[in-house]
Order: C-alpha cells, then sequence, then structure tokens
C-alpha cells in the first residue's frame, strides 16, 4: 500500500525491502547512469548524433547525490515526519526543528507513527522521550524497543505552555482544563492554583481544537502559542510551566541507521540487559568509564516478557528483570565506542545499538 504513495519512493531509504518498489526505481536510475556515462566516455574522440542526445539527455537529469538514497536533504524537503497529534502540537515543531521544510504528518497515537515509517507512509518518526520536569516517557521507551526503527536524529525543545480558552472567557469562569498528561504535569503549579478538573486528552493541540470546536465556555486547554493562533483561541495565561526551563527532548526516527560519522558530536543509543548479580550494573558501565566516554541518560524498565520475580542470591526477596537503556557521547564510528560495546557484549544478556546520531546543540 504504501508503495503506491507519491513522496515515499526514493527519499525514503538506503536499503528498502527488495519486494518494495523504490529500491527498483533506485537500481533503474542507476543503471541508466552507468550506461550513460560510458557513452559519454566514447565521445571524447568523435561526437555522433546518438551521443550527442546521449549528453544532451544526461543534462536534463541530475545524477543520484547521497541524498536521493538517504531521503535526507539539509532543510528536509521531501520528507514526511509523522508525528502524534494534530497541527499545533509540540511534536510537530521538533519535527519542523529537525527537517525545516517537511511534511508533517499527523497521527492518532506514536504507535501509528512508528507504522506510518515502516508502512512507507513517512520517512520519519517523532518521539518525545524525556522532559527536564516531568522526567522519561517510559511507554516511549518500551515502543522503541517494540519496533525496530533507527534513531537517526534528537532534538531539544522549549516547551513553553499557554493557557487556552474561547474569546470572552475568563480566568474565573474555569472549571476545567484538557491536555497531554505530560502537559498537564509540567503545568501542576498553576492549575493548582487555579483549582480546576484537569483531564487528560491524546495531545495539547487536540485539547485546543476541542475546547474551540465545542464553543466550551468553562474549559480551557494547555498548549502552544501556534495551537492559539491555528484554533483561534484567546491566550489566558503564558509560560504556565512549573519552570521557565521546560525542555522536551525528542527521537527522529528511520527505517535505515544513519552512517555514525566523526565530523560533529555524535550521540549512541543502546538498550542492554544483565545477569543478576552484585556489581552487574557497576561492570557494565565501567566499560564507558574506562574509556573516558561521557554517559548522558541511564532508564530501567522491567521487562516485559520476563517480568517473573525470581530469587536473589540467599535472600528471600524477588526481584524484577530489567533492561537498561544508556546514552552516550560517543559515535559508533569511534574505535572507542566500537570497543565499548564490544567488553560489554561479553556479559550482557541482549544488547541492542538503537542509533548514532548528531547531538542537537541548539536549543530551541
Ligand atoms: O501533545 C503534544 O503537543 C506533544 O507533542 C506531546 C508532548 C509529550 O508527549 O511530552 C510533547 C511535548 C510536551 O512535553 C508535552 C506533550
Amino acid at each position: 500500500m504504501a508503495t503506491k504513495l507519491p513522496g515515499a519512493s526514493i527519499s525514503s531509504s538506503s536499503h528498502p525491502p527488495s519486494t518494495e518498489k523504490p529500491s527498483c526505481k533506485i537500481k533503474l536510475i542507476a543503471t541508466r547512469v552507468s550506461i550513460q556515462s560510458r557513452r559519454i566516455s566514447k565521445t571524447s574522440c568523435c561526437i555522433d548524433s546518438d551521443a550527442a542526445s546521449a549528453i544532451s539527455r544526461s543534462q536534463n537529469k541530475r545524477p543520484l547525490t547521497s541524498i536521493n538514497l538517504t531521503g535526507c536533504s539539509k532543510d528536509g524537503a521531501g520528507i514526511r515526519v509523522a508525528y502524534q497529534g494534530i497541527s499545533g502540537a509540540y511534536s510537530e515543531s521538533a519535527a519542523e526543528k529537525a527537517y525545516p521544510n517537511c511534511e508533517t504528518v499527523p497521527c492518532e497515537q506514536f504507535d501509528i507513527a512508528f507504522q506510518a515509517v515502516e508502512n512507507w507512509i513517512a520517512d520519519r518518526a517523532v518521539l518525545p522521550v524525556e522532559n527536564s520536569l516531568g522526567g522519561s516517557i517510559h511507554r516511549n521507551y518500551d515502543l522503541l524497543l517494540r519496533h525496530r526503527l533507527h534513531i537517526v536524529g534528537e532534538v531539544q525543545l522549549s516547551v513553553r505552555h499557554c493557557l487556552l480558552a474561547n474569546h470572552g472567557v475568563k480566568l474565573e469562569d474555569l472549571a476545567r482544563v484538557l491536555s497531554h498528561p505530560q502537559a498537564l504535569a509540567q503545568c501542576e503549579h498553576k492549575l493548582t492554583s487555579l483549582r480546576v478538573v484537569r483531564e487528560a486528552v491524546d495531545d495539547t493541540a487536540g485539547a485546543a481544537q476541542f475546547v474551540a470546536l465545542h464553543k466550551l465556555k468553562d474549559t480551557a486547554a494547555v498548549a502552544s502559542i501556534s495551537a492559539a493562533k491555528i484554533y483561534d483561541l484567546n491566550v489566558l495565561a503564558q509560560d504556565i510551566q512549573d519552570d521557565s526551563d521546560n525542555i522536551t527532548r525528542f527521537l527522529m526516527l528511520a527505517r535505515e541507521p544513519l552512517i555514525p560519522g566523526t565530523d560533529r558530536p555524535f550521540k549512541t543509543s543502546i538498550v542492554f540487559s544483565l545477569d543478576e548479580g552484585p556489581g552487574m550494573l557497576y561492570k557494565a558501565l565501567a566499560v564507558f568509564s574506562m574509556r573516558d566516554i561521557n554517559l548522558t541518560k541511564i532508564e530501567s524498565r522491567p521487562q516485559r516478557k520476563r517480568p517473573i520475580l525470581r530469587p536473589v542470591g540467599n535472600s528471600d526477596g524477588l526481584n524484577f528483570d530489567y533492561l537498561f537503556y544508556c546514552d552516550f557521547e560517543a559515535s559508533m564510528a569511534d574505535h572507542n565506542a566500537q570497543n565499548a560495546l564490544k567488553h560489554l557484549k561479553e556479559f550482557a544478556t541482549f544488547l541492542r545499538v538503537l542509533g548514532s546520531y548528531p547531538m542537537d546543540i541548539n536549543l530551541i
């Protein structure tokens, strides 16, 4: 189904499955390019009409570049980026920060955004994974493991929440506030002071749209300033998050991994599990510290498929099995990082590299 969609062809990936049409297209064009270049070299001594028309044809066609294969022009033009929510959601802003001229594809759920990429409907998916006030978004870590997409980028976005209501509605009229649960949690102080009922919905922009569509007079939404403009709502209060520095980190996901480089600062994300025993995690983290590799994040999640509690040593206690998600500041093109993971693999019971990607060093 997805291969029939325009825009999801060459721009999508360097190694699509062999049954996919885009792969055939790439091969076809590449073959033509090589035939033409052989003909042109023949013409260096004598240009016949055949060769002349070949030259004129070759001038009209631009040769394939690595951009055609990765689907990633510098400004994101031609890239379709799936995100959870509707227009005006923060995830859409994150997509536009990563790929300024991309086409954003709204999705009902994160799971759908993943599937949109897997089924060639989109080229990238955007996934919020942590926030400076609310911490990790655990469900999204689980999604990373359940699907086989690769992390190809990150975006740090400054999230500034507004309280939006229909024109004429005042603060004292409010009995209810709708928003994404993360956004509600990030505005805990303000919402407590308002003494309103909080209701969780799928995304911040969806909350704004709901308030506007139903012309609600006692309900506001916590959403972005751009949602206020899109859904024609009044901004009752600005910067209502608990801390002025409210930053959400988003990951960009693709079907194919990025070829890691060393030309700029890279981060690598991995997930691993360990045998139970004293000092096991200490030993795992030492593979990075002994190579002077900086860890930027560690997150543990119980293993869904192995939730069975089991005895630990001589004690009577029972423990879960855990997965550890780690981010470290190094590229997989770096020998030091490769050696660290080789070392970790010697005793980890499971290890997967989720992606090696350029670090986002510009906060907006
Ligand atoms: O609802 C949105 O607008 C989103 O993009 C989701 C989301 C999140 O999941 O954390 C993104 C950024 C903010 O932290 C609040 C909500």
